[in-house]
């Protein structure tokens, strides 16, 4: 049976993403994503399941960051879930929501919802938390503070709020990518077929960088491999200095992805494959 690590505690989106993939396996909520990753490297869990990037808000920069710089663990599948952000409050302040002074959720939550509280709750201050059901939690646990969590329907159950304004994301077709970590590259436990296949490169570009990115995007342009996605971190090595994140639409095969890494290996970049895998998309309830 896997045991799969997972952005706690119970009923973050990253739990909801779990149980519908995994649902007969064992999990464990982690209050951190540096937790999630260092259990699956340590061994306590096999799998870990943690967000990468979200429709609306974009990258989980902690995930890229601590897989980049402190755990590099292989990406062995993705899931997409479809994400709604509710307003939850304690049922002694369901009546006076409009009242409440302290929003507490994840960073990417808050920042998903928020036309919507600078047009209903504009004096309200923001408390980041490590997740959305941590901040549930916390308001649960404090009935007479004027506060408010962001976090979806389960969490509201879990934790006993009331659900004080529905969908409060700011957009529609809001989803999120969660990636499943392991120790080395692995076929899933997953007995139904994939939505698709992905393979994911971190690229750094060489010191004399005149031209550079254009050579790495025709490396790949000239092979018709699809990029779906390219974005810059900072290398922490000083300002101005990046790494690239390359989304590719494919598994790695065994000539083209192969050969444009070769080429960029031979213009002085550096190359290193994140993952190759299937990604599975849950459907909106
Ligand atoms: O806090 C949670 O519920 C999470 O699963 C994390 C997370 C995220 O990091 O993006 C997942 C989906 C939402 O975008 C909001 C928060």
């Amino acid at each position: 049976m896997q045991t799969i690590g997972y952005l706690g505690p119970k009923a973050t989106f990253t739990h909801l993403a779990v149980t519908a993939i995994f649902p007969n396996a064992e999990s464990v909520p982690y209050n951190t994503i540096p937790q999630c990753i260092d259990a699956v490297r340590d061994g306590e869990v096999d799998l870990a399941v943690v967000p990468l990037e979200n429709a609306l808000e974009g990258s989980v920069n902690l995930t890229i960051d601590y897989l980049i710089h402190e755990c590099s663990l292989p990406i062995v599948g993705e899931i997409v879930a479809p994400i709604e952000q509710h307003l939850l409050v304690h049922p002694q302040q369901a009546d006076a929501w409009k009242n409440i002074e302290r929003i507490y959720s994840h960073s990417h939550a808050i920042a998903q919802c928020h036309k919507f509280l600078h047009r209903h709750l504009k004096r309200a201050s923001y408390e980041y938390m490590a997740s959305t059901s941590a901040a549930a939690k916390y308001v649960s646990e404090h009935p007479h503070e004027k506060a408010a969590a962001i976090g979806n329907r389960l969490a509201a159950k879990e934790y006993g709020l009331a659900i004080a304004k529905e969908n409060i994301h700011d957009y529609d077709y809001n989803h999120t990518r969660f990636i499943i970590l392991h120790q080395q590259p692995c076929e899933l436990p997953i007995d139904h077929e994939p939505d698709g296949y992905k393979t994911t490169l971190m690229i750094t570009l060489p010191k004399d960088q005149a031209g550079a990115l254009h050579q790495v995007l025709s490396a790949f342009a000239w092979r018709k491999l699809n990029l779906t996605k390219i974005e810059s971190r900072p290398a922490k090595t000083g300002l101005g200095n990046y790494f690239f994140i390359i989304d590719i639409d494919q598994k790695l095969d065994d000539v083209l992805i192969p050969g444009a890494i070769a080429e960029l290996e031979a213009l002085d970049c550096a190359v290193q494959v994140l993952g190759s895998y299937p990604y599975y998309t849950v459907k909106q309830k």
